[in-house]
């Protein structure tokens, strides 16, 4: 088993309160690991600081054995654009274009033939369910079509990381059960390695494991 990401006495602290204080932690390739804790605990604090939209006060982070570089450098930006993938509540689709755009959006830096790129989008969409609304405007589509064309957009993208910041809280209880079916199968299926910010004990409990903030580290389902 490789780790691809290590937490090493990572802290974070807003002014004078201590939000994240002394995290350490492995990431194992290809798992899913939730993120869980009470409202205000840092769990979108510490998603933030390994996504590289914010930094630590101090400690480090390793992304495969190298050490995160500032947020605000030229290497952040390639590796949020090449290694990381985003998955929020609000999903940040461009609501102007179609489902498919918004897939291809993602794969834009791929060195791939435009068609090749369409095929797999449409094989994806397909799997999704989604092939009948691929064309349409992201505007025009559900809270439910919206969080799996995110979700098929964070598929394709490259990047072997998948942060998700309660991807379901959008969604009413039996569109998020799908939701969370489809993220947990396809990572595995994509080979991507998801971490997830959750309140739902549902979604924590299938993860594989569970990190408790301020706790630790539990096996999941
Ligand atoms: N940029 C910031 N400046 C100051 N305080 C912040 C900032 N970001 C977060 N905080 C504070 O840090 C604490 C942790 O916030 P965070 O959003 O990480 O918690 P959370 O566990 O994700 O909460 P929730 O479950 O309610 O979403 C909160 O008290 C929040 O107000």
């Amino acid at each position: 088993m490789n780790t691809l990401l290590t937490l090493d006495a990572v802290t974070k602290t807003f002014g004078s309160r201590t939000i994240l204080d002394r995290v350490s932690l492995d990431v194992v390739d290809g798992e899913s690991l939730a993120i869980v804790g009470p409202s205000g605990s840092g769990k979108s604090t510490l998603l933030n600081v390994i996504g590289l939209l914010d930094g630590p006060t101090s400690g480090e982070i390793r992304f495969s054995g190298t050490p995160l570089p500032r947020i605000n450098s030229a290497a952040a930006t390639l590796l949020r654009r090449d290694h990381i993938n985003y998955l929020f509540q609000s999903f940040a689709l461009i609501s102007s274009a179609t489902a498919l755009e918004n897939i291809l959006i993602g794969m834009h830096a791929m060195r791939e033939r435009r068609a090749a790129k369409i095929d797999r989008a449409m094989g994806l969409l397909e799997r999704l369910g989604l092939l009948a609304v691929a064309q349409d405007r992201v505007v025009t589509l559900s809270g439910g079509e919206r969080q799996r064309v995110a979700l098929a957009r964070c598929l394709l993208k490259p990047g072997e990381l998948i942060l998700a910041d309660e991807p379901t809280g959008a969604l009413d209880s039996a569109m998020a059960e799908i939701a969370i079916t489809e993220m947990l199968t396809l990572h595995r299926d994509f080979g991507k390695t998801l971490l997830v910010v959750t309140h739902d004990a549902r979604v924590a409990r299938r993860c594989d494991r569970v990190y408790e903030i301020g706790t630790g580290i539990t096996p999941g389902g």
